[in-house]
This record gives C-alpha cells, sequence and structure tokens, in this order.
C-alpha cells in the first residue's frame, strides 16, 4: 500500500513568497507524488499550527509529512510528531520542501532547489537526523519544553534573535535586521556568569558572550557555526564562546560565523556533548531552532532516537 503523505504549508514563510509559490510548488509535487487530493494539503494559520496539523495527520493515518516553508515550520511539524521523548508511531518519514528564509535541512543535504526536494521525497531513500530536548524556563514563569533538531543557543545569539525577530519593523527588513542587532546586541551586550554542566562532568562556573549546541553545521542565513557537525551522530556541538570584550566581538567573532574561523579564537571552545544544564543569576535568553523558548535555567538533552528525513540518494 502507497504511503499516505500530508503537506503542510506555511504560507507566511519568506515573507509571503511561500504561498505565492504554492501553485509551482504544487505542480512540481504532483508531477513526483502524483495527484494530492485536498485533504492531503493543509495550511498553516498561525504560530505552532503545524504542530497540531502534523498530530493529526499521523493519528488520520499519514507515514509521510512534508513541512513546506523554512525550519520554523519543519521544527513545528516534528514537535507535533513527538511526545514523551518518542515519535507517536513507528515508520515516520520528514522532508521539508525550502520555502522559507532559512532552510538548513534542505541546505545541509545538498537539496536547496525544489525539483530536489520533490525528488527526495518521491524516491523513499531517507536519512536519520538527530532531535535533541530543551526545557527552559518560559516568559510567564511556566516549564517550557520544545523538541528541536539544528540548534539551541543562549546569551548574546539568543538575544540577537529575539530582537531582530520581536522587533516588527526590524521582521520586515529581513536579513538586514539581523546585521543590525548583531551590531547593536554585540555593542551591549556584556559576557555573563554562567553555571553549566555537560554530561555527568562537574559543573563549571565560566563567564560567557555566547553558548551554542549544534546539530547541523550550519543555522540562520549563511552561518557555518559548527564545520562538519553530524547530525546523525547523537552528539551536540557545543560551542562556548567567552568573555571578549565587545569591540573584538564585533571585529573578530562576528565577522567570522560565517565560515566557522570563529572557532580559531583562543576564547571560544568546541567539544561534544549530549546532555548540558546551564543557568546563571542573570536573566539570560533561550532559543531553539530560532524560535525564542524563554530563558535560563534551560537542559538540553539528545534524545536516544533518530528522526527518518526523505533525502537524495548520493553515490
Ligand atoms: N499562517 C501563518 N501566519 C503567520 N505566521 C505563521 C503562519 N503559519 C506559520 N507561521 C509562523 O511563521 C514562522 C516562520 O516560519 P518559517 O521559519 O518556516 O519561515 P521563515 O521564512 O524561514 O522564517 P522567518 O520569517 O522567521 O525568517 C513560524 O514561527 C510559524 O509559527
Amino acid at each position: 500500500m502507497a504511503v499516505k503523505t500530508k503537506i503542510i504549508i506555511n504560507p507566511m514563510a519568506n515573507k509571503g513568497k511561500c504561498g505565492k509559490r504554492w501553485p509551482q510548488i504544487c505542480a512540481e509535487l504532483e508531477r513526483h507524488l502524483g495527484p494530492l487530493a485536498s485533504s492531503d494539503v493543509a495550511m498553516t494559520r498561525g504560530r505552532n499550527h503545524a504542530t497540531q496539523l502534523a498530530r493529526e495527520a499521523v493519528e488520520a493515518g499519514y507515514r509521510r509529512l512534508v513541512s513546506v516553508g523554512g525550519d520554523g515550520t519543519f521544527s513545528e511539524m516534528m514537535n507535533g510528531v513527538i511526545a514523551d521523548d518518542r515519535p507517536i508511531a513507528p515508520n515516520l518519514v520528514l522532508a521539508q520542501v525550502p520555502a522559507g528564509t532559512s532552510n538548513e535541512l534542505s541546505r545541509s543535504f545538498g537539496q536547496l532547489s525544489l525539483a530536489e526536494a520533490s525528488k527526495a521525497i518521491a524516491m523513499g531513500h531517507t536519512r536519520n537526523i538527530d532531535v535533541f530536548r530543551a526545557d527552559a524556563r518560559g516568559y510567564e514563569g511556566n516549564q517550557v519544553t520544545r523538541y528541536g533538531f539544528v540548534l539551541a543557543i543562549v546569551g548574546a545569539a539568543a538575544t540577537i534573535s529575539w530582537r531582530a525577530q520581536r522587533v516588527p519593523l526590524l521582521k520586515r527588513l529581513g536579513p538586514i535586521s539581523y546585521v543590525l542587532m548583531t551590531a547593536f546586541t554585540t555593542l551591549t551586550y556584556s559576557p555573563r556568569p554562567y553555571r553549566i554542566r555537560i554530561d555527568d562532568e562537574a559543573e563549571q562556573n565560566l563567564a560567557m558572550w555566547s553558548l551554542m549546541l549544534c546539530s547541523f553545521d550550519g543555522a540562520g542565513e549563511g552561518l557555518m557555526l559548527a564545520p562538519g557537525a553530524d547530525p546523525g551522530d547523537r552528539k551536540l556541538d557545543l560551542i562556548l564562546v567567552g568573555d571578549i570584550g565587545h569591540w573584538e566581538t564585533l571585529t573578530k567573532i562576528v565577522p567570522r560565523l560565517g565560515d566557522g574561523s570563529y572557532l580559531a579564537h583562543p576564547k571560544v571552545s568546541r567539544r561534544h556533548a549530549t546532555q548540558v544544564t546551564i543557568d546563571s543569576d542573570r536573566m539570560v535568553r533561550a532559543d531553539v531552532d530560532g524560535e525564542s523558548i524563554g530563558q535560563l535555567p534551560m537542559s538540553i538533552t539528545m534524545l536516544p532516537f533518530h528522526l527518518k528525513m526523505a533525502a537524495v540518494k548520493r553515490p
């Protein structure tokens, strides 16, 4: 029996361009998968709707779920197929049609074109990706749990992301908003004291500008945070950006985030980890897969399963 495929589209991804491109995307998907019934297609109506749509789709028997949008839409869809730290059904296959601003999955798998993404879905070949669980304090003081697949960030980098997304004018400016917010935050955000526990090691007290836990090598638009990171090795690349002055951060770290060469700075360190707990006496923001989920304390745990992603078979 053919696997049932549900397509979940975020029409607002990439500043609304995704919705405008939908007829073209639909035609390409149908060329590879055959005609799509209207019940196989769902449009998101707002934040986190993709999570609900994904859960309902799996409950209705769909086993292949395609997110049309960016990493935010994929992340929401993925959160709908996991409960109690495990997939809600066996043999699920997820896929991304890259139609957002940042499409890390598709970029990393080398299938950024619509044709390649559609081919990957139709071919039936898959690659495993890791999933981590983030527990943090929400902005209302509630406990927040989020499943992530690209990266979790804490400190200055999370503040940049939060400001660029929350200020409406900046959001409309697109990528330039990140440039402006990065410069502004770098010149105003001082390193903060953290208590950090990595795996079963003793707690350490460290002053840091930012801390990143990466599953994929890249993130956002054109950042290469953890070159060589393997998204399926059940390990996160923990990168600590230490106690560095404002000007040095702006001139020696920020411009080198695009090619990973910031890792050579003596106050930047990188290692593997599977469980990390971070706290601070100061208010520090926490971000998972580009979404500001709350603040510290946060704990990140790699989960003991893989999700299967539609991927073009490479020789
Ligand atoms: N119908 C909708 N209207 C407004 N926002 C939506 C809608 N559906 C989903 N969203 C939100 O759109 C956000 C962005 O989605 P996604 O990351 O896929 O696109 P993007 O273009 O890469 O993102 P960004 O706009 O953050 O750069 C998600 O946080 C999601 O909750």
